[in-house]
């Protein structure tokens, strides 16, 4: 069994020495920078000095609603000065798969998305062809007609080699039913991420795992999750910033996703924070399949 994280809170000896041993910090957003749009008190201070002690700061969502461009967007309306090389959202790595790992031979290389506008944009940054996903023609109740048209394929485009799902927050019955569809016809299954909350105003919401599970249960396929704690999205980040994994941190709020990311990639440490989806009674029961390094009960108190 792991030994248990070291809890730093409130130990400056302790954070000081937890500081000095990493050179770069990946971190995760909902739940440990933010809540929503609310921004954690201290979030920003605690950037800025792991910043002035030279250390890398490196954002890693599985949020696929949001291209690179949006969080940059919404980091710096919160006050934290990044650019787009130091984010890494689900939705970009999920471009990235397709358009440059898939390669799937045209025409049949379209993908029909479930998820928001964040999906779109990186995929329209690859140059790969879409349907579904924001189309306002889909944002509707089914009809009887549509029954007809699914069932005899006039509604579906023949060239769609790919259904993405992600987090979608107009899913509906109409969408579940085309992206079966698909999935019956052969298309490949993928998924932006599989958590299965997302924390948002202090509780929880349907996360993007819960929005495929209709699909899992329709066809008995898995897909292939392109998020953390998926190590493509490591093995990116890694070859972006060529940094030394055993001098890497990550930060994050969720254990099968986060932490479960920075051990599988064997990362010199992990770092839970209490302000998310995890509650530390998870790693103190015996045999937790995922245990952190070390915790805090929020990201500030590594400024406190
Ligand atoms: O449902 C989701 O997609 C997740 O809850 C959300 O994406 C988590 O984002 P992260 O904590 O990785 O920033
Ligand atoms: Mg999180």
């Amino acid at each position: 069994m792991a030994p248990l994280p070291k809890h730093l809170t409130g130990d400056k000896a302790a954070i000081d020495e937890f500081i000095n041993q990493f050179d770069v910090f990946l971190f995760d957003c909902d739940g440990v920078l933010w809540s929503g749009d609310h921004l954690f008190p201290g979030t920003v201070e605690t950037l800025e000095l792991l910043r002035s002690r030279g250390k890398k700061t490196i954002f890693v969502t599985n949020n696929s609603t949001k291209s690179r461009a949006d969080y940059l967007k919404k980091l710096t309306s919160m006050g934290i000065p990044s650019n787009v090389d130091e984010i890494f959202a689900s939705a970009y790595s999920s471009a990235i798969y397709i358009s440059r790992i898939m390669k799937l031979p045209a025409p049949k290389n379209k993908v029909f998305v479930i998820g928001e506008a964040g999906i779109e944009t990186e995929l329209r940054s690859e140059g790969v062809e879409f349907l579904g996903g924001t189309d306002p023609a889909l944002r509707r109740d089914i009809t009887p007609e549509d029954y007809t048209n699914i069932a005899n394929g006039s509604m579906l485009d023949e060239n769609v080699g790919i259904v993405l799902a992600g987090l979608d927050f107009h899913i509906n019955y109409l969408k579940l039913s085309l992206g079966y569809q698909y999935l019956a016809r052969g298309a490949k299954f993928l998924a932006t991420n599989l958590d299965s909350t997302l924390p948002s105003a202090k509780t929880f919401f349907p996360g993007a795992g819960s929005i495929s599970v209709p699909l899992i249960n329709m066809t008995g396929q898995q897909p292939i999750a392109l998020g953390k704690p998926s190590q493509a999205m490591m093995d990116s980040i890694e070859g972006k910033f060529h940094f030394d994994r055993k001098k890497a941190c990550m930060v994050g709020d969720r254990l099968d996703t986060d932490i479960q990311f920075g051990l599988e990639g064997k990362l010199g440490g992990t770092l839970a924070v209490l302000t998310g989806v995890s509650r530390k009674e998870q790693w103190e029961v015996e045999d937790a399949p995922v245990v952190p390094h070390y915790y805090v009960d929020k990201l500030s108190d590594l400024s406190g």
